[in-house]
């Protein structure tokens, strides 16, 4: 990754044991890449890391970061790239929020037979926790990134794109989870008229809750998503299939909450998040 020296972490003894003997098995853009990078369980990471990204599920980040901060150097960073609302509330009291940036992603990724594709599509965007703080992490987690070859953007205020892309999560993932669904099956007028429905009430919310929030940029995206990943089954449709329990409450769940402490309703998220919690989690 750019001469970075980068080390997987994971909890999976097979999977640490498969990617030992393998490699980390990726197809990007249709080319196959196979990389030996070294990959161990938490309490086996050494000292001294710069920074720790955490890339799991939002329920599993707290467990994460607690089994894997002792490896952290004293100014080591932590970032995360997970989907959902408020991460850096379910990191409290592990990370103070001058080290903690936050992220979020449109890179597609579908594990299939244990190898990770992407069409290689998509931006990284990166902002500190406390937008307040100095944004000198930030800038040092761009840098990485970039150097791996990742398009990363810096946001001045996190939220919003944090926002904008739980709209999107919230109008892809429940729906395509409920119809067991790749993105292009939900490119029709029944799947357009939900995640247009999702959208603007995510947008209502946002705006009540003082996030500023741009919903043209958002169905931009959406279009985007129906034109280029059109094979991609959102990850929330992937846990389903996989029996995995799946991030409705971080997503449709938390915007349905949200809502409700702001004294508003939000009835299109709330009863994608209690279907999708009746059909299996
Ligand atoms: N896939 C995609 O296209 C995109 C996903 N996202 C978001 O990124 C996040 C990760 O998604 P995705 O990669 O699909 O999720 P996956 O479930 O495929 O990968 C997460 C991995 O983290 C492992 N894990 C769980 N607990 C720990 C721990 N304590 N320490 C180390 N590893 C752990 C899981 O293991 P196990 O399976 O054994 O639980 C799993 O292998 C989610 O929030 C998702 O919404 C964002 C953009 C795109
Ligand atoms: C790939 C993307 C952006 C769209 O569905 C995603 O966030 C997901 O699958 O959860």
């Amino acid at each position: 990754a750019g001469g970075l020296a980068v080390t997987l972490v994971d909890i999976d003894p097979v999977r640490i044991a498969q990617i030992a003997a393998d490699g980390l098995r990726a197809s990007v853009a249709g080319e196959a890449l196979c990389s030996h990078v070294p990959c161990v369980a938490p309490d086996a990471l050494d000292g001294g890391q710069d920074l720790i990204v955490l890339f799991t599920k939002f329920a599993a980040l707290r467990p994460a970061l607690a089994q894997a901060c002792h490896a952290l150097a004293p100014d080591g960073i932590v970032a995360v790239l997970a989907n959902g609302l408020d991460a850096a509330g379910q990191l409290d009291g592990l990370v103070p929020a001058e080290r903690l940036v936050i992220g979020v992603t449109d890179v597609a990724a579908d594990l299939r037979n244990g190898i990770a594709h992407s069409d290689g599509s998509g931006v990284v965007k990166l902002g500190m926790a406390d937008p307040a703080s100095s944004a000198r992490p930030c800038g040092r987690v761009a840098a990485w990134l970039e150097r791996a070859g990742f398009a990363v953007t810096q946001q001045a205020d996190i939220r919003t794109a944090v926002w904008e892309k739980v709209a999107f999560n919230a109008g892809f993932n429940a729906l395509a989870t409920l119809a067991d669904a790749c993105v292009r099956d939900l490119d029709n007028e029944p799947g357009r008229r939900i995640v247009g429905s999702v959208l603007d009430e995510v947008a209502a919310v946002a705006k009540i809750a003082g996030v500023p929030f741009d919903l043209g940029s958002v169905r931009a995206r959406v279009d985007a998503a129906f034109a280029l990943q059109g094979g991609h089954r959102p990850s929330m449709a992937q846990d389903r299939r996989a029996g995995r329990r799946t991030e409705i409450e971080a997503i449709n769940g938390a915007v349905a909450a949200c809502a409700q402490r702001l004294g508003m309703a939000a009835p299109i998220n709330l009863t994608l998040t209690d279907l999708v919690l009746l059909t299996g989690g």
